[in-house]
């Protein structure tokens, strides 16, 4: 046998092997969710091999699942990603008990990496689990009250200020076609930067279309879904060994690194120095001396997400022990500085570029956000605040309806840490299940929204919103899992929003993609080659 006939008879019996194996794999759930007596949809082969070859992206791929779920007419149904069985959840009484009153069967999510890979992630909040997970979102927790964001808002205001001045130069007083997301790139690090690394991200120091070192290394580490990651990351799953025998590391490693000496050498000098900053770092070195109070309502408001709901919330108080227990080591301040990047640039980043493009597609809206920033101007002066930034109504609603049409996560996950029988049936999720909720699905269906597709920030009037199903809208989760940075990034988006707003006009330009193509990143984002050009004219 000749040695390219080897070969091709290798690659053949390679391919063979892994098709019957996941075929093998999804007939196994098919037997484990019979025996629940819960309809299944299988790993849909043909949305897969869609995916695999191009035609669709994760996102699609998502509505997608959720279009077929929701056909089913079930509260729920069995899937697989080929990892795993999950549970895809659709009903939105069932999602408040997942989320919210049975928490304690519900506390952690899946693991993306394994024991000896990327062990950054593993100690970051989002993937801690049981009581590690609770002593760290209890010590973060009052790094993310009000008060504390109150103090970072100059940060969002310079850096705002230092992209406007970015673009201006860009596009010249007569205005041109720009691609938005480098900017809002640049701004999201720097804040970034600053607040969790305590460092200037030189991100607006570089010459037109270069990268300054943190940026360069901030876009490496966040997370991309190409085919070849997702087939690491799922091998991690269903031989996390195996996979650390080989050596697999799903992400990049080299930024890893460099974050850790990063921030190192800044934990060092702030201890050598005594020098203080009103930062993000500066409170977690507060918080692993004890002197950050957790009593405050608020702080157990951001402990348990209790202001997204008030029902039998009983969370309290295992927090607060567990803050007590739990000893707060540099490892985690690291690990949970790199997290800002990973959990707050991709999702921030994805909300701004969408909001410029509705400003940019709906002029009338746009047209009354300006009036309404400029007189929130006028009214202090000329000046931004934290205050006037949260007293602007339409401002919310219209970010509220990007979250809606384009949630950065298309769905969030819990892995059942305690046998749970669903409400009104016999069905078991047994303990180390994974259940799938999703968000994108429920943002856009007819049932909670009329005429989804129509782009309306007047959805979110108070007497509109107080019709709905409060799980209608999840763009940062809820519960005590829920998102932890939600304060924060709500304030970021509106002080770059209103500063860009009052700064530009906005339109739909030459190179502008109607409809959007999206691209195979963790969070909904254009395709990464695609940007999001726009057409941007300084209103003075
Ligand atoms: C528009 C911006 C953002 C969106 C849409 C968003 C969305 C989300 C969602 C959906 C979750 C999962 C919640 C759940 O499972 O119930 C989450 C978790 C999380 N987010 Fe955000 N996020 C944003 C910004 C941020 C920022 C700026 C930070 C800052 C550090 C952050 C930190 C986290 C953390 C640490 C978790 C995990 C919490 C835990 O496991 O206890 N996020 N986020």
């Amino acid at each position: 046998m000749g040695l390219i006939t080897l070969i091709v008879s290798l690659v053949i019996l390679a391919i063979t092997s892994v098709i019957s194996y996941f075929v093998y794999i999804s007939w196994k759930y098919r037997k484990f969710f019979e025996k629940q007596n819960v309809q299944y949809l299988g790993a849909g082969f043909p949305r897969l091999a869609r995916f695999f070859t191009g035609k669709i992206t994760l996102p699609d791929g998502e509505f997608l699942l959720y279009e077929d779920a929701k056909a089913t007419g079930k509260p729920f149904v069995g899937i697989t990603d080929l990892s795993a069985p999950i549970y895809f959840i659709m009903d939105l009484d069932l999602q408040r008990s997942i989320y919210v009153k049975d928490f304690d069967h519900f506390a952690d999510r899946r693991q993306f990496t394994t024991e000896k890979s990327d062990i950054l992630m593993r100690t970051m909040l989002i993937s801690l689990e049981g009581e590690k997970w609770r002593g760290i979102r209890a010590k973060l927790s009052p790094t993310f009250t009000t008060g504390k964001i109150r103090k970072m808002f100059n940060i969002f205001d310079t850096s705002s200020h230092k992209m406007c001045d970015y673009i201006r130069k860009r596009v010249g007083s007569a205005g041109g076609d720009f691609d938005i997301v480098e900017a809002y790139s640049k701004y999201a690090m720097d804040v970034v930067a600053n607040c969790a690394f305590g460092i200037d991200s030189m991100s607006f120091d570089t010459e037109p279309g270069a990268l300054s070192t943190f940026e360069d290394m901030g876009n490496r580490i966040t997370f991309k879904f190409d085919p070849i990651i997702f087939m690491k990351v799922i091998f991690a799953q269903i031989a996390p060994k195996l996979s650390d025998f080989l050596g697999v590391k799903p992400f990049d490693q080299e930024s890893q690194k460099y974050f850790l000496k990063v921030i190192g050498d800044v934990m060092k000098q702030r201890r050598e120095t005594g020098e203080r900053r009103d930062d993000f770092l500066q409170l977690m070195l507060d918080a692993q001396k004890g002197l950050l109070k957790s009593e405050d309502k608020e702080i157990l408001e951001v402990m348990t997400g209790s202001q997204s709901d008030s029902t039998g919330n009983s969370n309290n108080a295992f927090v607060s022990e567990a803050n007590k227990k739990l000893k707060f080591e540099d490892i985690d301040i690291v690990s949970n500085a790199v997290l800002f990047l990973l959990a707050g640039f991709d999702t921030l980043q994805s909300l701004l570029i969408f909001a410029a493009y509705s400003l940019a597609l709906h002029q009338d809206i746009q047209e009354k956000l300006l009036k309404e920033i400029n007189s929130a101007l006028e009214a202090n002066g000329g000046k931004l605040t934290y205050d006037s930034v949260h007293g602007m109504n339409y401002l919310d609603m219209f970010i509220n309806e990007t979250l809606r049409y384009y949630p950065p996560a298309t769905r969030t996950e819990r892995r059942c840490t305690k046998d749970y029988i669903i409400p009104g049936t016999n069905t078991v999720i047994e303990k180390g299940t994974l259940v799938a909720l999703p968000i994108i699905g429920i943002h856009r269906d007819e049932r909670y929204y009329d005429n989804p597709e129509k782009f309306d920030p007047e959805r979110f009037l108070p007497e509109n919103k107080a019709q709905r199903h409060p799980y209608s809208f999840t763009p940062f989760g809820h519960g005590p899992r829920n998102c932890i940075g939600m304060r924060f990034a709500l304030t970021e988006v509106k002080t770059v929003l209103a500063n860009l707003v009052h700064n530009f006009k906005l339109e739909v330009g030459s190179y502008t993609e109607v409809p959007i193509k999206y691209g195979n990143s963790g969070n909904l984002k254009p395709k990464d080659e695609n940007g999001m050009w726009l057409h941007i004219t300084p209103r003075c």
